[in-house]
C-alpha cells in the first residue's frame, strides 16, 4: 500500500485537507493572522520569499505545542518577519518570567519582525528579544542561558553546527525538544532520483537537502536524543534531549 497517496489521493484532496485542519482547529489569535498578511505584503514589496513563513497550520500547531509542553523559554533560529515568534508568544501568554529569544541576520526583515513584537507586546505576552547576526555565533553568546522548546528554521546547511552547539553549551533543558523545520526539504532527503521533479531545480537544492540528512543522521545515532520525524509541512524533526543526559 503506498500509504501517502491513499490518504491526500490527489494534489487538490490534499489542499482541501489541510484547510479542513486549519478550520477546525484552535484558531490563531487575530493579531498573528494580521501579522500574516502583513508580512506577506510586506514581503511582496520587498523582494523577499513570503515562502519562508510557516504554514497557516503549521502556526496553530507551534502556538498549541508550546501550550501543551507548559514552555517558559524559547529560542528561535530563523525569525525572519517574527509571525512564528509572535506564536510562540501568544501560547506563553500569562506564563511568569516567560521569555523568546529569536536569532537572525541583520537586514530589513529583522526591522520589520522587531516593529511588529513592539506593535503587538502586551503585559501579558512574553518579552521578545531579537539578536542579528550569524547563528552560529549568536547562539554561542547564549551560554548560561537554557530553553524548553528551540524552533531551528535558519539556514539549512547550519542545522547540524547548531544542533552540536546546543548539545555542546547545553542550551536545552533536559527534557526539553528542538523542533526541526524543512527537514524533509520537499522529499529530496528521502528521493533525491530523477522521479523527484524538485531535483531540476539543480544541484544546489540537492546539496542542501544532503545536509539536511546528516542532520536527520546525527539526530537518530546521538544516545542523548529521542526524536520522531513527522512527514508534515516540509517535514519536521522533533527531537527530545532525554532526562537522564541531566
Ligand atoms: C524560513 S525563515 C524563518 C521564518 C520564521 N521562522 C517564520 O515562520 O516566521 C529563515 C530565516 O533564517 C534566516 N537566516 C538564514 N541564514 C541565517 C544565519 N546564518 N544565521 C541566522 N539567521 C539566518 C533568514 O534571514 C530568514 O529570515
Amino acid at each position: 500500500m503506498h500509504f501517502a497517496t491513499e490518504l491526500f489521493p490527489t494534489a487538490e484532496v490534499t489542499e482541501a485537507q489541510y484547510n479542513y485542519a486549519i478550520q477546525h482547529s484552535t484558531a490563531i489569535a487575530p493579531h498573528i493572522d494580521q501579522h500574516r498578511a502583513e508580512s506577506i505584503k510586506w514581503a511582496e514589496e520587498n523582494d523577499a520569499e513570503t515562502v519562508m513563513l510557516v504554514h497557516d497550520l503549521e502556526a496553530q500547531m507551534l502556538f498549541w505545542f508550546t501550550r501543551m509542553m507548559g514552555v517558559k523559554k524559547v529560542l528561535e533560529i530563523g525569525c525572519f518577519t517574527g509571525y512564528s515568534a509572535l506564536c510562540f508568544a501568544e501560547g506563553m501568554k500569562g506564563v511568569p518570567d516567560a521569555e523568546i529569544i529569536t536569532l537572525d541576520l541583520p537586514g530589513i526583515s529583522s526591522d520589520f519582525a522587531r516593529a511588529a513584537f513592539e506593535k503587538y507586546k502586551t503585559p501579558a505576552h512574553p518579552p521578545i528579544t531579537l539578536i542579528e547576526g550569524f547563528a552560529a555565533e549568536t547562539l554561542p553568546t547564549l551560554a548560561g542561558k537554557q530553553f524548553d522548546l528551540i524552533f531551528i528554521d535558519a539556514d539549512k546547511p547550519g542545522y547540524r553546527n547548531y544542533l552540536d552547539i546546543i548539545l555542546n553549551l547545553n542550551l536545552l533543558v533536559p527534557g526539553g525538544v528542538i523542533v526541526a523545520d524543512n527537514i524533509l526539504r520537499r522529499g529530496l532527503v528521502a528521493d533525491s532520483s530523477d522521479r523527484n521533479p524538485v531535483t531540476q531545480e539543480g544541484p544546489a537544492v540537492i546539496a542542501q537537502a544532503k545536509t539536511l540528512d546528516e542532520f536527520n543522521k546525527k539526530v537518530v545515532s546521538d544516545v542523548r536524543l529521542e526524536n520522531v520525524i513527522l512527514p508534515v509541512f516540509d517535514g519536521l524533526n522533533f527531537v527530545r534531549l532525554k532526562k537522564e543526559c541531566a
